[in-house]
Protein backbone atom coordinates (compact mmCIF):
# COMPACT_ATOMS: atom_id res chain seq x y z
CA UNK A 1 0.00 0.00 0.00
CA UNK A 2 0.91 3.38 -0.64
CA UNK A 3 -0.20 7.21 -1.02
CA UNK A 4 -0.59 6.57 -4.80
CA UNK A 5 -3.23 3.62 -4.39
CA UNK A 6 -5.20 5.14 -1.68
CA UNK A 7 -5.69 8.93 -3.25
CA UNK A 8 -9.07 9.72 -3.72
CA UNK A 9 -7.58 13.22 -5.51
CA UNK A 10 -4.86 14.82 -6.16
CA UNK A 11 -4.47 16.82 -2.84
CA UNK A 12 -5.60 14.17 -0.96
CA UNK A 13 -2.25 12.50 -2.46
CA UNK A 14 -0.34 15.62 -1.78
CA UNK A 15 -1.33 15.50 1.94
CA UNK A 16 -0.57 11.39 1.79
CA UNK A 17 2.60 11.63 0.14
CA UNK A 18 3.62 14.64 2.78
CA UNK A 19 3.10 12.29 5.60
CA UNK A 20 4.66 9.49 4.22
CA UNK A 21 8.13 11.57 3.56
CA UNK A 22 7.57 12.76 7.24
CA UNK A 23 6.67 9.53 9.34
CA UNK A 24 6.16 6.83 6.79
CA UNK A 25 3.02 5.02 6.17
CA UNK A 26 1.65 4.01 9.53
CA UNK A 27 0.55 0.29 8.07
CA UNK A 28 4.18 -0.24 6.95
CA UNK A 29 5.66 0.69 9.97
CA UNK A 30 2.73 -1.37 12.09
CA UNK A 31 4.37 -4.35 9.94
CA UNK A 32 7.34 -3.67 10.13
CA UNK A 33 7.82 -3.50 13.57
CA UNK A 34 5.54 -6.82 14.13
CA UNK A 35 8.61 -8.12 11.54
CA UNK A 36 11.01 -6.13 14.19
CA UNK A 37 9.28 -7.98 17.27
CA UNK A 38 9.48 -11.64 15.36
CA UNK A 39 13.06 -11.06 14.29
CA UNK A 40 14.04 -10.66 18.12
CA UNK A 41 12.30 -13.40 19.38
CA UNK A 42 13.91 -15.75 16.44
CA UNK A 43 17.61 -13.93 17.53
CA UNK A 44 16.41 -14.32 21.51
CA UNK A 45 15.65 -18.00 21.01
CA UNK A 46 19.24 -18.70 18.55
CA UNK A 47 21.47 -16.87 21.32
CA UNK A 48 19.81 -18.74 24.01
CA UNK A 49 20.42 -21.99 21.86
CA UNK A 50 24.00 -21.60 21.24
CA UNK A 51 25.06 -20.37 24.31
CA UNK A 52 23.47 -24.30 25.67
CA UNK A 53 25.47 -25.81 22.80
CA UNK A 54 29.02 -24.00 23.48
CA UNK A 55 28.34 -24.92 26.95
CA UNK A 56 27.61 -28.16 26.71
CA UNK A 57 30.39 -28.86 23.77
CA UNK A 58 33.01 -26.82 26.76
CA UNK A 59 32.02 -28.84 29.61
CA UNK A 60 32.44 -32.13 27.39
CA UNK A 61 35.77 -31.02 25.98
CA UNK A 62 37.19 -30.29 29.77
CA UNK A 63 35.65 -33.02 31.30
CA UNK A 64 37.97 -35.03 28.98
CA UNK A 65 41.24 -32.95 30.25
CA UNK A 66 40.39 -30.60 27.28
CA UNK A 67 41.47 -26.30 26.97
CA UNK A 68 38.97 -24.19 28.27
CA UNK A 69 38.97 -22.18 24.95
CA UNK A 70 40.18 -23.18 21.51
CA UNK A 71 41.34 -19.89 20.02
CA UNK A 72 40.66 -20.96 16.67
CA UNK A 73 36.95 -21.74 16.99
CA UNK A 74 36.63 -18.50 18.21
CA UNK A 75 38.75 -16.81 15.53
CA UNK A 76 35.96 -18.55 12.86
CA UNK A 77 33.55 -17.21 14.82
CA UNK A 78 35.08 -13.73 14.58
CA UNK A 79 35.64 -14.14 11.14
CA UNK A 80 31.93 -14.67 10.87
CA UNK A 81 30.36 -10.88 12.03
CA UNK A 82 33.61 -9.47 10.36
CA UNK A 83 30.97 -8.28 7.72
CA UNK A 84 28.96 -6.62 10.36
CA UNK A 85 31.99 -4.45 11.18
CA UNK A 86 33.23 -3.52 14.71
CA UNK A 87 29.57 -4.43 15.88
CA UNK A 88 30.21 -7.69 14.57
CA UNK A 89 33.38 -7.85 16.54
CA UNK A 90 31.47 -7.20 20.03
CA UNK A 91 28.33 -9.40 18.93
CA UNK A 92 30.86 -12.36 18.16
CA UNK A 93 32.53 -11.82 21.19
CA UNK A 94 29.27 -11.96 23.08
CA UNK A 95 27.90 -14.83 21.78
CA UNK A 96 31.57 -16.39 22.65
CA UNK A 97 30.83 -15.18 26.03
CA UNK A 98 27.49 -15.96 26.33
CA UNK A 99 28.72 -19.70 25.56
CA UNK A 100 31.47 -19.51 27.94
CA UNK A 101 29.14 -19.14 31.05
CA UNK A 102 30.45 -19.46 34.94
CA UNK A 103 33.25 -21.55 32.66
CA UNK A 104 34.90 -18.01 31.58
CA UNK A 105 34.52 -16.37 34.61
O1 LIG B 1 33.89 -25.13 19.46
C1 LIG B 1 34.12 -25.32 20.66
O2 LIG B 1 34.99 -26.12 21.03
C2 LIG B 1 33.39 -24.57 21.67
O3 LIG B 1 33.62 -24.76 22.86
C3 LIG B 1 32.38 -23.54 21.23
C4 LIG B 1 32.94 -22.13 21.31
C5 LIG B 1 31.83 -21.22 20.71
O4 LIG B 1 31.00 -20.73 21.48
O5 LIG B 1 31.80 -21.07 19.48
C6 LIG B 1 33.18 -21.75 22.71
C7 LIG B 1 34.42 -21.72 23.30
C8 LIG B 1 35.61 -22.05 22.54
O6 LIG B 1 36.71 -21.31 22.95
C9 LIG B 1 35.40 -22.03 21.09
C10 LIG B 1 34.16 -22.04 20.52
Amino acid sequence: MNAQTHSASPSDHASEADETADTGNAEDIDDLRKEIDWLDAEILRLVKRRAEVSKTIGAARMAAGGPRIVYNREMDVLARYRDLGPEGRQLAMALLNLGRGRLGR
